[in-house]
């Protein structure tokens, strides 16, 4: 678990954090979102003593960060940032073993442990542990930053905007990794962004700042039907509301029984989303959707007026 209390942080006049409550429980994706300027990126810093605070606390497992020395907490913690940095001179092997080789491990159980994450983030090890950072693209440089943050088995992990300079096919590629990551690891993972449709990907808890406050904090869908205050139902899009919260149900939870459809109706995955429902009748110009499940077959049929249930 980790808990602002009472945060405060000022930059020469600038208030970055005009005192910060926050709990973000174990386990969590959460998701930290706001307009520029908000306070998200000082806020996370903090965690692993990038920054320290004016006032106030921030606790990890209870614990005031400000207790640990910044170099053992920070090996303890993830950290990944956008274009994150990777030393242009070591091979991804190296890069992704640095901690586990700080913390004293022999080299066969790093080895074995680039191996592993190269695995989980799905590159070949035998095609990527020996190359050099400059010969990735931008999205598999990406996953070597999430792996060389994961090497250590750190209690937690920080994005900070970990996707904003990639393309949006890459982008979403490895969003949905992350999310997968999130549930094969149990991980308290803490990620900043400014994007909505990110945030409301990911975050099993999404917290709302704006001006170095919390505005609101709850699951997203709590969020959506109940915005606390009007900036978080304006950086959530106010117009848009109904869409996002079609996107975060699956069309199978929507769907009847497929009866007789006709043949004609489109065909999406049940897995899929209310929203992908909504745009493949749209494409279609039909009134209906039928599911299929993994084998192919008709699990289920979304009707026009089924989405109103979302
Ligand atoms: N090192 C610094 N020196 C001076 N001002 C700073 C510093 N870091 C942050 N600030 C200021 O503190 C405020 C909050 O910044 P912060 O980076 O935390 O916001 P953010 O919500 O992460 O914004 P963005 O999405 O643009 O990164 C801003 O007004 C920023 O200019």
């Amino acid at each position: 678990m980790i808990r602002f209390e009472g945060v405060r942080k000022s930059f020469g006049g600038a208030t970055a954090l005009a005192g910060l409550d926050l709990v973000v429980p174990e386990g969590a994706f959460a998701v930290l979102l706001g307009g520029s300027g908000a306070g998200k990126s000082t806020a996370l810093r903090m965690i692993n003593r990038l920054i320290d605070p004016d006032a106030g606390r921030v606790l990890l497992r209870g614990r005031d960060v400000a207790a640990e020395a910044a170099p053992a907490l920070r090996r303890r913690i993830g950290y990944v940032i956008q274009g994150i940095g990777l030393f242009p001179h070591w091979t991804v092997a190296r890069n992704i073993g640095a901690v586990p080789r700080l913390l004293g491990w022999d080299e066969k159980r790093i080895a074995a442990r680039v191996d592993e994450l190269l695995t989980l983030l799905r590159l070949d090890p035998a095609a990527y542990r020996d190359r050099m950072p400059a010969q990735l693209s931008g999205g598999q440089a990406q996953r070597i930053g999430v792996a060389r943050a994961l090497a250590a088995d750190p209690d937690i992990l920080l994005m900070d905007e970990p996707f904003g300079a990639l393309d949006a096919v890459t982008r979403q590629a490895l969003q949905q990794e992350m999310a997968r990551l999130h549930a094969a690891t149990g991980k308290t993972i803490l990620l900043v962004t400014h994007d909505v449709e990110e945030a409301l990907s990911l975050a099993t808890r999404l917290a709302v700042m704006a001006d170095g406050r919390l505005l609101q904090e709850g699951a997203p869908r709590d969020l959506l039907d109940a915005p606390a205050d009007p900036r978080v139902r304006d950086l959530l899009d106010g117009g848009a509301i109904g869409m996002r919260r079609l996107s975060l149900v699956t069309a199978a939870s929507l769907a009847g029984p497929t009866g007789e459809a006709p043949a004609a109706l489109p065909h999406i995955p049940a897995a899929a989303t209310g929203r992908d429902a909504l745009e493949a009748m749209l494409a279609a110009r039909a009134e209906a959707v039928v599911l299929l499940d993994a084998a192919g077959a008709p699990a289920g049929l979304v009707a026009l007026r089924d989405l109103l249930r979302a």
